[in-house]
């Protein structure tokens, strides 16, 4: 969709195609304005799937509250694990081509009694971080069907990421780099490997999106399209990282 679709599809007017960030919702110098209450900008880590039946299963635990944890906070949750309840928000100012931007973060419960109440939610996201664990084979094998999911309810233009957390866990681990990138690459979406434990590519994930956020927002005639993927490729190879 052309830029003035997609702000359009959000509700902005933007009838002259003049409107800057600062009116956008991005955050201003008094850090006072909050991308989502003005419906921008909300990634969503998630992790539900569907059996090939039909059914949803339970995928709760791959690690989406410690990403966002880490990512806010810079620490890891480590010790017992506390499910997410519902939905739980949390905003991050960040620093995006010189300008602070606030994000509103939404973290969806992956427990499947709570799928109604997270639904709700990712059809209003403009970003989604879709997580499996490379310890669990069956948060793997059910990102296809919650990529359909996607399809089918969230916003047609949304920024999608898919992130294969917990590649600390090297004993543990069962899904290779090269099947998260297979998948990624036949759905067409960005993807990398994180670690909430470590810190690997956690703010780099979520930088990403907020370029691709902003270059959308942004964009004059003839600046060239900000490829995500290609961002994230440049951004690995120069920490030389092997990942
Ligand atoms: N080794 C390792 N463990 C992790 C990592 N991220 C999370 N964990 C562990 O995985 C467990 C679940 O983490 P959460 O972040 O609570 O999982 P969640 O996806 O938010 O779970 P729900 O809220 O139930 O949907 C915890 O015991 C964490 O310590 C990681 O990157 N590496």
């Amino acid at each position: 969709a052309s830029v003035k679709t997609w702000l359009e599809q959000r509700g902005w007017d933007n009838a002259a195609g003049t409107t800057r960030l600062g009116q956008r919702g991005w955050d201003n110098a008094a850090g006072t304005t909050r991308l989502g209450q003005r419906g921008w900008n909300t990634p969503i880590c998630c992790d539900q799937g569907r059996y090939e039946g039909g059914d949803w299963g339970l995928y709760s635990g791959v690690g989406k509250t410690c990403l966002l944890v880490r990512f806010k906070d810079g620490a890891f949750l480590a010790g017992s694990f506390i499910s997410t309840v519902g939905i739980d928000f949390r905003n991050k100012v960040m620093n995006i081509d010189r300008l602070k931007v606030k994000l509103q973060i939404w973290d969806t419960a992956g427990q499947e009694r709570f799928r109604s109440v997270t639904h709700a939610y990712y059809r209003d996201a403009n970003a989604l971080l879709l997580l499996y664990d490379v310890t669990n084979r069956t948060s793997f094998d059910n990102i296809k069907a919650w990529l359909t999911e996607i399809h089918d309810y969230a916003q047609q233009d949304v920024v999608l990421m898919l992130l294969g957390n917990k590649a600390d866990a090297t004993q543990q681990r069962v899904v290779k780099r090269e099947d998260g990138e297979r998948l990624a690459k036949e759905f067409g979406v960005p993807y990398m490997e994180t670690s909430a434990k470590s810190g690997l590519n956690v703010e780099l994930s979520f930088t990403a999106v907020a370029k691709e956020l902003k270059h959308r927002s942004m964009k004059e005639p003839n600046e060239p399209k900000f490829k995500l993927q290609d961002y994230v490729n440049k951004e690995m190879k120069s920490a030389g990282c092997a990942c």
